[in-house]
């Protein structure tokens, strides 16, 4: 899956770009705050329907303009498909493949694959669970239509429970609450399984992928902490109705579950190093690639925004050998030194583009007879 053509107008602060790229490495170059992470992440909407970085729509709207449209041709093996997303402010945001608009957009999840490593996924290591259920959710809804579905169908039904329990002041009612507990545990165990399913067959990839840009020194390991891992899910929920009713709210379940993250045996957060814990998320993510490439069978794009920063050069070294290789299609890059990029990047066997970035114009650079 290669994205040939990329057109984008007011996208953040991209006024206009129509781009052609290599199926190789396309580098995006430019200053701090030039529109770098942006661009990327137009290219992000395209697979994901949403923004990377900021889930508002109307917030992604180049400011004084009132609509942004991002369409993108990509090829795979003979076939050509056209993705197209409209946006204008307070209307419907449109979504179509090939002039066909999808008639809801979780249709679409899944046909572009993609993994983004950015700066942010440090928040996966950093902050609160939910940043850890949404990389699970997000890597297997991307093949696993099934579960995004029942993902969605679990959340109404908790909402459902949590509102009863906040609207009948500390007294639900038994029996509404065994109809809600008996859906979330047959939605909750569904999802707990495939989850764990998972992250088994994760781990031993993401163990390869982190020994090789490390160095192979350290031992990280990654634990599924669930509820659903111990007593019966809808006896723990039974058990656990008056404090629920109490508070409001529904303490057993999937939208609880957590990945612990271990370096030599210590929670990575407080014992890792900067880079220690930017090579854990890299190492995820390639996992993640790895992953999506053997479930759907074609290999996803690679963004890598800003993805050198707190690496020592070995380890930017083995990250680049390892992008390098066929095992990997095609792949963005942003940077804001082309002599640094261009030096890490060289002696590399793929064909490298590189772009200018600058006030959120984005120029194929003249002086791409450097590539290799
Ligand atoms: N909706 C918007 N309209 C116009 N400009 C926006 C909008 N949203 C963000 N910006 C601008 O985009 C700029 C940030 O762009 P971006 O994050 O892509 O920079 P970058 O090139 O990746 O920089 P860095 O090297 O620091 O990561 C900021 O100046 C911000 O004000």
């Amino acid at each position: 899956m290669i994205l040939h053509k990329i057109f984008v107008i007011n996208y953040r602060n991209i006024a206009q770009a129509d781009l052609q790229f290599c199926p190789g490495i396309n580098c995006f170059v430019g200053d701090n705050g030039a529109g770098k992470t942006n661009f990327l992440d137009a290219i992000y909407y395209l697979s994901f329907c949403k923004s990377f970085i900021n889930v508002i729509d109307s917030q992604n709207v180049r400011h004084h303009s009132d609509f942004f449209v991002i369409q993108g041709q990509y090829l795979n093996g003979d076939s050509v498909d056209e993705i197209y997303c409209g946006l204008r402010q307070n209307q419907k945001k449109q979504f179509k493949r090939n002039k066909k608009e999808y008639p809801k957009l979780s249709d679409h999840i899944g046909l572009i694959p993609l993994v983004m490593i950015s700066p942010a996924d440090e928040m996966l290591i950093m902050e609160g669970s939910e940043w850890r259920r949404r990389f699970l959710d997000s890597v297997i809804s991307q093949y696993d239509k099934g579960y995004l579905d029942t993902l969605i169908r679990y959340s109404r039904v908790l909402a459902q429970r949590n509102q009863i329990l906040k609207d009948a002041d500390g007294n639900p009612p038994a029996d509404m609450l065994d109809v809600y507990d008996g859906q979330l545990a047959m939605w909750g165990a569904m999802i707990y399984e495939k989850r764990k399913a998972f992250i088994n067959e994760l781990l031993p990839v993401f163990n390869h992928h982190f020994s090789n840009i490390s160095g192979g020194a350290e031992v990280i390991d990654i634990h599924y902490r669930s509820h659903l891992s111990g007593e019966d899910f809808e006896l723990q929920l039974f058990a656990s109705r008056q404090r629920d009713a109490q508070s409001g709210y529904t303490h057993r379940g999937i939208h609880r579950d957590d990945l612990e993250f271990t370096l030599g045996g210590h929670p990575l957060k407080k014992e890792g190093s900067q880079g220690q814990k930017k090579t854990f998320a890299i190492a995820l993510r390639l996992a993640q690639f790895d992953f999506l490439t053997r479930h759907q069978g074609v290999k996803p794009l690679l963004l890598l925004d800003d993805i050198f920063d707190k690496l020592d050069s070995l380890r930017s070294k083995r990250l680049l050998e390892l992008v390098g290789e066929d095992h990997f299609s095609q792949i963005f890059v942003s940077h804001t030194n082309r002599d640094h990029l261009e030096a890490i990047l060289s002696g590399i066997g793929k064909e490298v583009l590189f772009f200018d970035v600058a006030n959120g114009e984005i120029k194929l650079d003249n002086q791409n007879h450097h590539a290799s």
